[in-house]
């Protein structure tokens, strides 16, 4: 076989990630070779994980992408350079076309040999496929935003049934509820009589509670038996209130696939005493499984009615994960940790290689719609504690808009919540983030002006001074069952400084403390903060 370089690690990659038969492999390489060597065109399903590779799959995507007349599109028709460096520097989902419309791409005439390549690697992938598992998903919470995920990752497990289970399960809090007389579901023949939430949910596939007016995918399987719901699923899926995920892993800790890979959703912190775990982690400790961590400026009902947004997924595949290009495990037996992936040190179960490997680019296929455009990176402790802490400025700009405070003290507020949170992070979490992710990505920034000017603790906080009453009044009148994670962290962050004696660097974080107890009013924030 005559692969050139280039050519011979590009060959592993599309017989590994197109999963094609090795006769099927010689016959890509051959038209590989006629692509001559390090400058030939490369097809894949998914990106390759050679950096050099990637790259030239980013290219290839984007001339793929090209009967759109993006600017980048131009760029590559003009200057393939600059257009490498460009795909180099973009995040794969931008320039990554969803397998769906990658399937339905017409070819510009000019780069006619790039597809016989990809309609090639394409067809052998059908016939031929190497894992015999498929992973199953199941998403643990079924509130605002744990339906909107489900909804998502079902889409996916629909379009991609190479990779995942086409059913989602997920697991619900039950409880009783009663359809309203004008709600389209309502049945005369029941009339008012309370019914299961799961049941609702089975039948009618909508999330009357939680997510009214959303039409669900069929393969989303309402749950009420968590032990059930998690049970030999290899993906899991974290997404209810903080407060609540004690009791979860409790009851989960022996039923679950022992190489379980999961994803936490949840913004919130743990705290006890002078100590301070992230969520991910303390899933990860619990279960003596791998977590990672999404974040963004994530509305969920703006999302479930699929408005584009960004979002940030923070994963470190664990050393036990890693594959080669041939799809051989980097680990040795005596490496059997997760290379300290999130501060986990247990020996970790390795996901068995008849399944598809878990890496970014796997997460990525689970969870980017083209209505959700997923950014991986690996900082779990800058994409946690954004998350957790902008719910606390959240809540102060709610106070100060309700005290008639406009656009600029706000965006004080926000300025100096956002300077806590990263000393915060560089105070408790030394040499643990990536100062990038507060300033570049959706769990940063974004998210803090989103939660600072439309979210459920700005909502909340801002009718709390415009009533007069405490805000756990107003969460619980206008929220029909939802939760304010900011209450609760507020708490635990400012019990977590004073039990370390830093309240002084932190006078947002501890002003809102005094304000939700009602010991100060929102006039004394100025003067707090001097
Ligand atoms: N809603 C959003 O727009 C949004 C967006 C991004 C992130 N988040 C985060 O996602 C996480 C989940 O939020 P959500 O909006 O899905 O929840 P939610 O606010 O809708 O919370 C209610 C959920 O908690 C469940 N619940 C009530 N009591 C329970 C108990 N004792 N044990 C277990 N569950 C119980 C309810 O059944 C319901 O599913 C939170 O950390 C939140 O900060 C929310
Ligand atoms: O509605 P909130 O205040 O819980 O915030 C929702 C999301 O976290 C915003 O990104």
């Amino acid at each position: 076989m005559n692969c050139s370089r280039l050519g011979q690690p590009l060959l592993h990659q599309a017989r590994y990630r197109s999963r094609v038969s090795s006769s099927n492999a010689a016959a890509i390489s051959r038209c590989l070779v006629q692509g001559q060597g390090p400058k030939l065109p490369l097809s894949f399903s998914s990106p390759p994980t050679h950096p050099a590779l990637r790259r030239r799959f980013y290219v290839q995507s984007s001339v793929a992408i090209s009967n759109t007349t993006s600017s980048f599109h131009q760029q590559l028709l003009q200057s393939p350079q600059a257009a490498t460096r460009t795909a180099a520097l973009e995040p794969a989902s931008s320039l990554w076309p969803s397998r769906s419309s990658r399937a339905s791409l017409v070819p510009p005439a000019n780069h006619t040999r790039h597809f016989l390549v990809r309609r090639y690697s394409q067809s052998a992938k059908m016939t031929v496929n190497n894992f015999t598992k498929k992973h199953k998903v199941t998403v643990i919470g079924s509130g605002n935003w744990g339906t909107t995920v489900a909804k998502l990752v079902a889409e996916n497990c629909a379009e991609h049934p190479d990779t995942f289970e086409k059913d989602v399960q997920m697991w619900v809090y039950e409880e009783n509820v009663t359809l309203p007389k004008d709600s389209k579901h309502f049945d005369a023949s029941i009339g008012e009589q309370p019914q299961k939430l799961t049941h609702i949910i089975n039948t009618k596939h909508e999330n009357v509670k939680y997510l009214p007016g959303i039409p669900l995918p069929h393969n989303i399987v309402a749950n009420p038996s968590l032990v059930d719901a998690v049970k030999d699923s290899s993906i899991l899926i974290f997404n209810l209130p903080h407060e609540f995920i004690g009791n979860i892993c409790r009851q989960i800790k022996d039923h679950i696939a022992p190489y379980a890979r999961g994803i936490s959703c949840i913004k919130g912190v743990s705290v006890t005493d002078d100590k301070i775990e992230l969520i991910c982690n303390y899933i990860s400790d619990a279960l003596n499984i791998y977590c990672g961590a999404l974040s963004g400026a994530n509305i969920a009902s703006e999302i479930a009615n699929e408005q584009w947004c960004e979002t940030t997924i923070a994963y470190n595949t664990p050393v036990v994960d890693r594959r080669d290009e041939n799809g051989r495990p980097v680990a040795n037996g005596e490496s059997n940790g997760n290379g300290g992936a999130n501060g986990h040190s247990k020996q970790l179960t390795p996901l068995p290689l008849d399944y598809p490997p878990l890496d970014h680019d796997e997460w990525s296929l689970l969870f980017s719609r083209p209505y959700f455009t997923v950014s991986m990176v690996s900082d779990i402790v800058g994409v946690s504690l954004a998350g957790a802490l902008k719910n606390i400025v959240a809540i102060a700009c709610g106070y100060v808009e309700g005290h008639g405070w406009n656009m600029t003290a706000k965006t004080a507020v926000m300025r100096r919540g956002m300077q806590e949170t990263i000393r915060f992070a560089n105070e408790f979490f030394p040499g643990q983030i990536e100062p990038r992710t507060f300033w570049e990505e959706s769990a940063g920034w974004g998210d803090m002006i989103v939660s600072c000017t439309s979210a459920r603790n700005w909502r909340c906080s801002k009718l709390a001074v415009e009533r007069n009453l405490p805000i756990e009044e107003v969460e619980k009148t206008e929220l029909n069952g939802q939760k304010l994670q900011g209450i609760s962290t507020t708490r635990e962050v400012s019990s977590f400084l004073r039990a370390k004696g830093a309240e002084e660097r932190y006078p947002v974080f501890m002003a809102v403390e005094r304000i939700i107890n009602q010991e100060i009013k929102v006039e004394e924030i100025p003067k707090l903060f001097k």
